[in-house]
């Protein structure tokens, strides 16, 4: 599993009501259980436990298990490389202040503070009398670049030590992500793992981190699978240096005649979730209509009264200057606005979001490739867009899979098996698909994540170009595809359902839009 993952499934446990520090104590309890095993298996004699921890939350699993491991009669010595001021997981402060104020002691317990380097000089374990195993509980999934001084020593110092090393989530110094030691790290034993093996051990293999253990920390499924609060974690920080076009760029090609409100809604969009720079390629039948909507929109004509080959120029030479494009709002299914899609979607080389009508002129074989691509069927035009490649038994199957029963539960029963048979589907194409309904399904490869966000409001018209809006808006600002796929329904049910509070369902989806810039700076829960 991917740190991003673990740490929105982690936060997502929050908005499903189970908190970080029940957490944190299912993981320093499941620590000390399998220590409690490897020390019968290993040893034959009662042995001291010695646990380094560092500022975070991997420090607060140390605090944990060492209480966890004094009701189990070991003798535990705690080495914290941080003060308490400057512990930074408020439940990792906690779990030490509860060990803070266990005096006088009566258990077998000592906590020394490391407060420079050179008070590990003083530390001689290897002279210790009895046998041990230390526990490297310095850093996790919140490890950022090379070690600090300090706890690049403290990682030497365990590495010199005689006794059995156990890495506690990921050994501290390798990379969560890609495994990669950029300069030292744990030299591991055994790496036990909360939830799933986080991929960078996983990669990095035996060699690197010893044996593998995985411990279930009563992690749902669902916190994995919803899109939650959690989620939001995947946004980009802005720069504070950053400048005018920065953060997002896009172009929407998209409106006609009789729709010119579409591509206005899809920008009203990007830009309430962060675009900078909003440009809009439209027939000359609804530009005039669509300038007028906003002062924030740039406004370029198409040659004709619809979309046809002879804007091709323009609009690869406008792709070119953004971050991503958006095909489709609005732009009604003409036959020469299909040749143009057509080609626009084999030559755009920038991030694609492909909206209703064009989900009906594109020819899936051109964009089944792409990565960096996003569609947002309903059910219908899902079907439709598979048609020339999946079997209508694979297609009814998936229908099947996805209904939901008449209390909302999604038949599940045998979860793997199911969601292998809606992926056989989805993985036709590289990109990402928003499945839009009731309940969202969004799709990637392996991955598949569920949205709940929304309501029977958001089914005025308008409310599918917003959310193309925000895929555009998310994907300029260097979001991968699956990301921005699983937070544009996300923030467009929560803005939908904001809307319904204050307006019940006589809201639009432009009241919807006013709603989005709230919920993506998570200003609201
Ligand atoms: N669901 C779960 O799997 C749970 C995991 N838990 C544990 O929490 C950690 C992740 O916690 P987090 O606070 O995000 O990160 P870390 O503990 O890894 O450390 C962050 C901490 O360290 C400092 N830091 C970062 N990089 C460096 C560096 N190069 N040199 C020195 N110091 C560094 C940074 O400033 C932070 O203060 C996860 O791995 C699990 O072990 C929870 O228990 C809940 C459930
Ligand atoms: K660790």
């Amino acid at each position: 599993m991917d740190p991003i993952d673990m740490m929105t499934t982690d936060y997502n446990c929050e908005y499903l009501g189970l908190s970080r520090l029940c957490l944190m104590e299912n993981a320093g309890k499941s620590i000390s259980d399998e220590i409690a095993a490897l020390s019968t298996f290993k040893f034959s004699k009662p042995i001291k436990i010695i646990i380094f921890t560092g500022s975070g939350g991997n420090g607060g699993d140390g605090f944990v298990a060492a209480r966890h491991l004094l009701n189990r009669g070991f003798e535990v010595q705690v080495y914290c490389l941080n003060t308490l001021d400057e512990i930074k997981s408020d439940d990792a402060l906690a779990n030490l202040e509860i060990l803070m104020s266990l005096e006088p002691r009566v258990s077998r317990l000592s906590v020394d503070f490391i407060k420079d380097s050179y008070d590990l000089d003083k530390l001689d374990l290897n002279d210790s009398n009895s046998e041990f195993i230390v526990l490297d509980c310095l850093l996790g999934t919140g490890i950022k670049g090379n070690l600090r001084r300090k706890l690049r020593k403290t990682v030497e110092l365990i590495n010199e030590i005689n006794g059995l090393k156990v890495a506690v989530d990921v050994p501290s110094g390798l990379d969560p992500l890609t495994g990669e030691i950029s300069d030292i790290a744990v030299d591991a034993d055994y790496t036990i793992s909360f939830h799933k093996i986080k991929t960078g051990v996983k990669l990095a293999g035996e060699e690197k981190v010893g044996g593998m253990i995985t411990c279930d920390i009563g992690i749902p499924l669902e916190a994995e699978i919803f899109v939650e609060g959690g989620d939001l974690l995947r946004l980009k920080n802005r720069n504070n240096d950053s400048h005018k076009g920065n953060n997002g760029k896009v172009l929407i090609v998209g409106g006609s005649k009789d729709y010119h409100g579409a591509p206005a809604i899809s920008a009203k969009a990007a830009i309430a979730t962060g675009a900078d720079l909003t440009y809009i390629y439209t027939p000359k039948s609804a530009a005039l209509a669509i300038k007028s909507l906003s002062e924030d929109f740039i406004v370029k004509e198409a040659k004709n009264d619809y979309l046809s080959l002879d804007d091709l120029e323009d609009i690869l030479e406008l792709a070119s200057k953004v971050d991503a494009v958006l095909l489709g709002p609005g732009s009604s299914q003409n036959e020469e606005t299909a040749k143009l899609f057509n080609v626009l979607a084999m030559k755009i080389d920038k991030p694609l979001v492909l909206d209703a009508d064009a989900l009906k002129l594109v020819d899936l074989s051109l964009i089944s490739k792409k990565e960096d691509l996003i569609i947002t069927p309903h059910l219908a035009e899902f079907k439709s867009f598979f048609r020339n490649i999946i079997s209508n038994e694979d297609l009814s199957n998936f229908e099947r899979t996805i209904k939901l029963d008449d209390k909302d539960n999604l038949d599940f029963r045998k979860v793997n098996d199911k969601i292998d048979s809606l992926q056989r589907v989805t993985k036709k194409i590289k990109g990402s698909i928003i499945l839009k309904g009731k309940y969202d399904f969004i799709f990637n490869g392996n991955k598949l994540k569920i949205n709940r966000t929304g309501n029977p409001g958001m089914t005025v018209g308008g409310t599918g170009d917003a959310l193309a809006g925000i895929c555009l808006s998310l994907l300029s600002q260097e979001l991968n595809s699956f990301d921005a796929a699983l937070l544009a329904p996300y923030l467009n049910g929560k803005a939908g359902d904001l809307a319904y509070e204050a307006q019940g369902y006589g809201f639009g989806a432009q009241d919807l839009t006013q709603y989005l810039g709230a919920v993506m700076s998570g200003l609201i829960d």
